[in-house]
């Protein structure tokens, strides 16, 4: 099924619903451009600080505006404008969700003990249940997406409270089966849109969007594709797209994280939180590493790649350079993936970000600057890594 005329929908044996590419797409193509069918803010409810963000669109409010259009009804939402509060009022912010907000931050509210993930599940259901009032036909694309619901404590939780919030904008709706489907249609396709990338902060979102289309990219630890959002500029789409050359019929992937995570992280984090064994080229490789050993297992699910990893990773980067044929070999034999961090990994501080080129120019002629997804630095080829396009080849 045609998704774009870039992209094409198939089912692939174990890996379900997939994107593929539909004709040869070329590094820097756009190849989605997705707007969501729900936003809801990454913040705790119960913080001591007014949020930094609009409340509708998530753009950073600048302290020189302010003040900020407030939520008549609880004073407590920012809008970055009237124009936002008064979409806000007939969408996200009505005036069911406003009242339910107010009454979950409540001080006697039992999600004051809750820690930060689930007051933000509290948030998404909200945002969720909402949905299914102001737009049926967005909740059923929301249903469609992939996640079973699990009969989790969280769930049964997360739904007495729910339940409590009354009058639901559709309270035949509401069910205990239903508000375990949603948390994990949520877990499995939610977005993170991040804070603003500082050098010394933490990575984290401000948001999380549904975004239906993008939903279908499947995870590789190696993808072909990334994503970026301009939410500081007032759009809440998010754009995917190709990081190199990719042949007609190949599937098209995005990376769940970072792609710097170890493989036993990042083998955790796709068995626990998406069920499913990855199997792509680059798990194969490191699966064979003598270094994934049980002590990393039971270090902090954060792992990144360790020296030895960085050592083989340059290794196999220096012999590329073709100094050494054997080298070379042994090089790209212990890391055949080395080239993907050199050139398409940002080596800014902290960031971690994934480089693909701009968009071609309208001739179609291919641009000579990457940006990173993540703290948005435009660099010119040669500032990367000093190999030319046409240097080691990853559609093999
Ligand atoms: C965001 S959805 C992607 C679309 C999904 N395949 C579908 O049918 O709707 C994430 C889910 O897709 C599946 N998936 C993603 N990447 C995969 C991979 N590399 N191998 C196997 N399954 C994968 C997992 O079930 C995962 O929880």
């Amino acid at each position: 099924m045609a998704m774009t005329k870039e992209l094409r929908l198939s089912e692939i044996e174990g890996r379900g619903r997939s994107l593929v590419a539909a004709q040869p797409l070329k590094g820097g193509q756009i190849v989605l451009r997705d707007s969501p069918i729900l936003l809801y803010s990454a913040l705790p409810l119960f913080n001591s600080s007014p949020s930094p963000y609009c409340d509708h669109c998530f753009k950073t409010l600048n302290p020189q505006t302010a003040p900020f259009s407030l939520c008549p009804w609880c004073s407590h939402h920012a809008f970055c404008s009237p124009n936002c509060l008064s979409a806000a009022q007939s969408s996200s912010h009505s005036q069911w969700v406003c009242a339910a907000l107010v009454k979950l931050r409540n001080c006697h509210s039992p999600l004051s003990a809750q820690p930060v993930d689930r007051q933000v599940q509290a948030r998404f259901l909200v945002a969720a249940y909402n949905l299914a009032a102001n737009s049926p036909s967005n909740f059923q694309v929301l249903l469609s997406l992939q996640g079973q619901p699990q009969d989790s404590a969280d769930a049964q939780f997360l739904h007495s409270l729910i339940s409590t919030l009354c009058p639901p904008p559709q309270p035949q709706l509401l069910s205990s089966e239903l508000t375990a489907a949603l948390l994990a249609k949520d877990k499995l396709n939610a977005f993170g849109l991040m804070e603003p990338f500082s050098e010394s902060g933490l990575r984290s979102s401000r948001a999380y969007g549904i975004y239906p289309n993008a939903s279908f990219f499947n995870h590789d630890c190696l993808p072909n594709a990334c994503r970026f959002d301009y939410v500081d500029q007032g759009n809440t789409d998010i754009m995917v797209r190709i990081i190199h050359d990719v042949p007609e019929g190949r599937e098209v992937c995005l990376s769940y994280f970072p792609v710097n995570q170890a493989f036993s992280s990042r083998q955790r984090t796709l068995a626990e939180e998406y069920g499913f064994v990855c199997q792509c080229d680059r798990c194969k490789v490191e699966a064979n590493w003598s270094d994934n050993d049980e002590a990393e297992e039971e270090a902090g699910s954060e792992e990144v790649m360790d020296e030895d990893q960085d050592q083989e990773m340059e290794a196999a980067s220096e012999s590329e350079a073709g100094s050494d044929i054997e080298a070379q070999e042994q090089g790209e034999a212990d890391f055949p993936h080395a080239y993907f961090f050199i050139r398409f990994m940002c080596s800014r501080t902290n960031c971690w970000g994934t480089l693909a080129p701009l968009p071609p120019k309208d001739d179609g002629t291919p641009s000579d600057a990457m940006e990173c997804n993540v703290c948005g630095s435009v660099k010119k080829d040669e500032e990367i890594s000093g190999h030319g396009q046409n240097g080691l080849s990853l559609d093999g």
